[in-house]
């Protein structure tokens, strides 16, 4: 996507450096776009860590470069098998991380020692270009739907979706997953509207989707993620799409803390909750969610202090609960199946289910 009509991925590797990879800080938008070097695997497994790099799909497509860094290093089995155990540690819920990661191994392992450096840079690259054009067809799939809400209206009004989180192209290599739709249904000429869920602690909707929406000419919404329920009762969302950091077997959710929440206002107000995702998304390897899948616990001052402008404009840190209170800050929560609408895939849309993920995916293991 663009950024001051620039078009870049969240993710590169320079032409004039074929041994590092460049990111943006994700920490710093929407108030600067500052541009980070990567050239070794403990400087990836930092930016994976505090946040500077963020995103299921985004994290694993990095991570794959950074398995590439450490085999620089040492291309033996055992330094293989270090640096995918230290990348695969840095976050524990977007299996996507775990995914790339093992493809990686699995590419590299039956490769002799000498040319793993090179096949590793290759199939790195090819993750990357395989999750822009996956994205694509997520968001063709998701547009069909913002298209059958807009006829349902009768093509008048604006169809208003809502959104928790960033699962925006800053979130993937290019293009996002809950946002492709929304993109490519205002690029056709459908008055869209989002209501864009903040998202405490971190803040990635005010900070990120906020930031990537308006910089596409996208009309929305900042509001509390504790309106999104009020909006819905007032039958002002016609539909919540959101990304996800871990799809299971059963269809199962892991994404945002707040994610459930919304879910469950939606139910209750018979809103349509859909699910937008990569393959690399879904672990066939789970079942129940809210059993079985890691939440990443985070520092509690993500909850305690606030990041943002002062009144000159310059970037400040301030503290919004009481010095002594402690905090607790699950980074994700799990949306049983029964929530959700529907799945929003590369191959299609199919219910959050084994037998609909079975029907897009029947070669799967
Ligand atoms: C397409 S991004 C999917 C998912 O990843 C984000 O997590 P984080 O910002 O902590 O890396 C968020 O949960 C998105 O919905």
């Amino acid at each position: 996507m663009k950024i001051n009509g620039i078009s870049y991925r969240s993710v590169w590797r320079p032409s004039d450096d074929d041994r590092s990879i460049r990111i943006f800080d994700q920490t710093r938008f929407p108030w600067t776009v500052e541009i980070l070097e990567l050239r070794d695997a403990g400087a990836v497994a930092d930016a994976i860590t505090t946040m500077q790099v963020r995103g299921a799909p985004l994290i694993g497509a990095v991570a794959a470069y950074g398995l590439v860094f450490a085999l620089q290093d040492d291309a033996s089995d055992a330094g293989l098998n270090q640096a995918a155990d230290m990348l695969i540690a840095t976050r524990p819920t977007a299996i996507n991380l775990r995914w790339a990661i093992e493809r990686m191994v699995a590419r590299l392992e039956s490769v002799p020692a000498p040319e793993r450096v090179t096949a590793g840079y290759a199939e790195a690259d090819a993750i990357c270009d395989e999750d822009v054009q996956v994205n694509e067809a997520i968001g063709r799939h998701g547009l069909d739907l913002i298209r059958e809400i807009w006829e349902r209206k009768g093509r008048q009004g604006q169809v208003n979706l809502l959104t928790h989180c960033n699962a925006g192209w800053i979130a993937t290599v290019d293009w996002g997953t809950a946002l492709a739709p929304i993109y490519m249904a205002h690029d056709e000429g459908i008055p869209v509207h989002v209501w864009v869920d903040e998202t405490r602690p971190r803040n990635q909707g005010s900070l990120l989707t906020a930031w990537e929406l308006g910089s596409h000419g996208v009309p929305h919404t900042v509001i509390a993620d504790n309106a999104g329920g009020h909006y819905m009762q007032a039958g002002r969302v016609d539909m919540v799409i959101v990304g996800t950091d871990r799809v299971t077997a059963q269809g199962d959710v892991a994404n945002k803390i707040g994610t459930y929440l919304k879910a469950l206002a939606a139910q209750d107000n018979n809103v349509p909750f859909w699910v937008a995702l990569p393959s690399s998304t879904i672990d066939w390897r789970v079942r129940d969610g809210v059993k079985e899948i890691p939440i990443e616990e985070r520092s509690g001052d993500e909850v305690l202090f606030m990041t943002g402008l002062d009144a000159d404009g310059n970037a400040d840190r301030v503290r919004i609960a009481p010095v002594g209170s402690p905090a607790a800050n699950p980074a994700f929560d799990v949306t049983p199946a029964r929530l959700v609408s529907g799945l929003i895939t590369e191959r299609g849309r199919c219910e959050a289910s084994e037998t609909g993920l079975r029907t897009l995916f029947p070669d799967t293991p």
